[in-house]
């Protein structure tokens, strides 16, 4: 991230001063830098740039409009989850045809939502859910481009919540069963096999998990094709790492350097779907310490960000780093970084060493990638605005939520 301190010990983020834009936006505040999301969408591009590769960038780790449509107009498509993604996708400007569609639990509706717009493909979970899109598809008259999205059974040595891999994990067709249900899925009228596909978790930080994976799929291919079952792509899903701490994810270059060796010769298109990897190192919250509180065993800095804002550290006991916008030459002290939430879980970093007063602002660092898509409104508070440094200039992308907004539907309905 590009943080550096001026003279005067104020904390700039891509060249703006994080204070101005509390003063300006007030907190808590999501604060995304446009730089960055180019510069990695870039490196994404430049390290596939030798293979016909379609990068469809997992929404679900950001999904603010203005964030799609930078990136979309980039060049990148985007993996979608729900009727409600493909709406913001469509809103964003992202072309139909660039869309992929993942996801368990697939409605009627939603089907055929993709199915009017003309998406890219549909990442087929299980054998039901073949079934019904075929239905639905036949319904519309309509043929379906699929992938059948395969379990591995490999392991991403991630977090358990969010490796999605494992034989165990409720996401994708048993390996074992795959050639069944791709056989299955070829002799269907409304259906059109097109490729495979697999997510095996995320923030892997190794390389060998995906290659395996793929290892895994390029063999189904094969056997599929033995068969006169002719796949156009392979869709390898997302998952790379980003630095939180001192984790060393393997850089773009190297892990597509390792899948494009494994493809070489293949005519396979390859599909991508990058969340955290894209996103997570473009942005930061923006929190200010309402109190400081000397506990009989611990000390706290209360900030006005809590887990409703930022989830990842109640829910997996993340790790992101927290720096002080404004430097103080008092001695650092070790503080629980705590919200407002009534839960004790309400933490975004523990026994941290920060020099800070009340009213200083924080930053909390890599909050870009699953911070505002995973926020909620538990404790009827308003969600936080999201704002843009683009080459120099800030602009807000998403208005901070009223009280107003959060109880109308129910102020309506008022006996
Ligand atoms: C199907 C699918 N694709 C892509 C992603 C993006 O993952 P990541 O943000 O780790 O790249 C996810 C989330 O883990 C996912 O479930
Ligand atoms: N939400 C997770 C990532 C899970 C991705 C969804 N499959 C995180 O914050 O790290």
């Amino acid at each position: 991230m590009n943080l550096v301190s001026d003279g005067a010990g104020r904390l700039l983020y891509d060249g703006v001063a994080l204070a101005e834009i509390a003063e300006r936006f007030d907190t808590p505040c999501y604060v995304y830098s446009a730089e960055h999301l180019r510069t990695t969408f870039a490196a994404f591009r430049d390290a596939f740039a030798g293979h016909d590769t379609l990068i469809c960038y997992a929404l679900k780790a950001n999904s603010n409009l203005s964030i799609l449509r930078l990136l979309a107009e980039l060049g990148a498509g985007v993996d979608i989850v729900s009727g409600g993604e493909l709406q913001r996708a469509l809103a964003a400007g992202v072309p139909a045809e660039r869309i992929v569609f993942s996801g368990v639990a697939k409605s009627e509706a939603e089907m055929r939502l993709a199915l009017e717009v003309g998406i890219h493909c549909f990442n087929i979970e299980s054998e039901p859910e073949l079934i019904r899109l075929n239905r639905v598809a036949a319904a519309m008259g309509r043929t379906a481009a699929i992938s059948l999205r395969i379990n591995p059974d490999v392991d991403a040595h991630t977090h358990p919540y969010i490796s999605t891999g494992l034989k165990d994990n409720k996401f994708g067709i048993a390996h074992g069963d795959a050639l069944a249900v791709y056989r299955r899925a070829a002799a269907m009228a409304n259906i059109q096999v097109v490729g495979i596909d697999c997510h095996i978790g995320s923030q892997l930080t190794d390389t060998a998990p995906f290659l395996d994976a793929l290892d895994r799929l390029l063999a189904l291919v094969d056997q599929l094709a033995a068969e006169g079952i002719v796949l156009r792509h392979l869709d390898l899903g997302g998952g790379l790492g980003i630095r939180y701490a001192d984790e060393t994810p393997p850089a773009v270059a190297d892990y597509a350097q390792a899948v494009l060796a494994r493809l070489a010769g293949r005519s396979l298109q390859l599909v991508l779907e990058p969340g955290r990897a894209l996103v997570g190192n473009a942005g930061l919250l923006l929190t200010r310490v309402e109190y400081i509180k000397q506990g009989e065993t611990r000390r706290f800095a209360i900030v006005d960000a809590g887990m409703n804002d930022l989830m990842r550290p109640a829910l997996y006991q993340a790790w992101h780093e927290i720096v002080p916008v404004r430097h103080r030459d008092t001695p650092p002290q070790t503080v629980d970084v705590v919200g407002p939430v009534c839960e004790s879980s309400d933490f975004l970093g523990r026994e941290r060493e920060l020099a800070i007063e009340e009213g200083d602002l924080l930053a909390v660092l890599s909050s870009g990638a699953y911070g505002m898509t995973m926020s909620s409104n538990y404790n009827t508070r308003p969600r936080a605005a999201e704002v843009l440094i683009d080459g120099g200039q800030v602009r807000v992308i998403r208005r901070r939520e009223t009280v107003a907004q959060l109880i109308a539907d129910e102020q309506e309905l008022l006996g």
